[in-house]
């Protein structure tokens, strides 16, 4: 069967190649892939930024129908449409996985990294980890929500913004679209997006954000967003590559205010000890979401509040897809389509 993979000289290149289709053990379940989307985390993974993983099928962002379970499930059966997520499975007895804190579990296994992904035209899950798609949710903007969606609604939930109050989307690629979304739309912020690129502002402005700022064009970013929101946002969410975004962030909140970490470049913040002191600024990390997070998450798209804006590929394309990501040409989110070759 066709699959993405990281080829033996991790340097960031992917390659499409032909691999066995895997065996059903115990509690897993075979899901027949329909699309998969292309987050810049599996960049990440194909350039060893998180460890070298040869021979891995990336993807974490899988759709798919179940055609097989194993011994022992009964969470699934043959026909459900399940998803495939980076948070593939965590131990379940642990201080995380019995605190709500599942993505935190410390013997996590994560498709597309530490287990084979969702690029593939057939892929294992753990059943009872493998989130249902709801009813009335396309099943391409499903792949989206399995990863930039749930991470970024949870962030959003994580900086405990209310309503009427400002929110930052520092970048606003495929995560930070959704992260203007869920903002706008679901907890009722006033958003502002940030990022270098116009073609993603634009497509920003369209689905929800109030304010746009190219950090290219604008000499000071965060004043001018304390001049915008009258001191301060209440909350920035940083999905950007890029350390200066993080930077911004900080400088970008009112005193009392929250910046949560959701993008991955491989630098340190600087952080002004001074600032998050005196201001009370609360700085966190925001790891995907649990198997609730990405229930709820779906349930937001199914009911029409967001609406993640994906460009269908063919699996052919995809070290096309990787390099245009990695030059920052991609829109919105591209999704491998595995359906049109079934
Ligand atoms: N924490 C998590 O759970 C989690 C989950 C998914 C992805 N990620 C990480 O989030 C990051 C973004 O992923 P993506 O799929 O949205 O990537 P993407 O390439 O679609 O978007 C990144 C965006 O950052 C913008 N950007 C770059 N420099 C900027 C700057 N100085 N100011 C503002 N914007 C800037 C780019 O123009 C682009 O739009 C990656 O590092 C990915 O690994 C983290
Ligand atoms: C360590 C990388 C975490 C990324 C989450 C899914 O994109
Ligand atoms: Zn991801
Ligand atoms: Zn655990």
């Amino acid at each position: 069967m066709k699959a993405v993979v990281v080829p033996e000289h991790v340097d960031g290149s992917v390659v499409v190649t032909d691999v066995l289709v895997p065996e059903v053990g115990h509690g897993q379940a075979l899901v027949k892939l329909e699309y998969s989307g292309v987050c810049h985390t599996d960049l990440h993974v194909a350039a060893g930024d998180f460890g070298k993983v040869p021979g891995r099928v990336l993807g974490h962002e899988g759709i798919g129908i179940v055609t097989e379970v194993g011994e022992g499930v009964e969470s699934l059966k043959p026909g459900d449409r399940v998803s495939i997520a980076w948070f593939f499975q965590g131990c379940g007895h642990c201080e995380y996985c019995t605190s709500g804190r599942e993505t935190l579990c410390r013997t996590v296994k994560n498709a597309g990294y530490t287990v084979d992904g969702a690029m593939s035209e057939y892929a294992l899950v753990t059943a009872d980890y493998a989130v249902k798609v709801p009813e009335g949710l396309d099943a391409a903007q499903a792949s989206s929500i399995t990863c930039a969606g749930v991470t970024t609604y949870k962030a959003t939930k994580e900086s405990q913004v209310r309503p009427g109050q400002w929110l930052v989307a520092y970048g606003a690629g495929g995560l930070g679209n959704l992260a203007v979304q869920y903002a706008k739309k679901v907890f009722g912020a006033k958003v502002i997006a940030v990022d270098i690129n116009d073609d993603k502002l634009k497509l920003a402005a369209e689905t929800g954000a109030d304010v746009t700022i190219n950090g290219r064009e604008v000499e000071d970013v965060p004043a001018k967003i304390r001049e915008v929101t009258g001191g301060g946002a209440q909350a920035a969410v940083v999905t950007a590559v890029s350390k200066v975004a993080f930077n911004q962030a900080v400088e970008s909140v009112r005193a009392g205010g929250s910046v949560v970490a959701v993008g991955l470049p491989p630098e340190k913040m600087e952080l002004s000890i001074a600032k998050i002191v005196l201001d009370g600024i609360r700085v966190l990390g925001s790891l995907v979401g649990t198997r609730q997070d990405l229930a709820e998450a779906f349930q937001f798209g199914a009911d029409g509040l967001v609406v993640p804006v994906v460009q269908l590929r063919k699996v052919d394309e995809a070290p096309q897809v990787f390099e245009e990501m990695g030059a920052g040409k991609i829109t919105g989110r591209m999704v491998l389509d595995f359906a049109s070759i079934w």
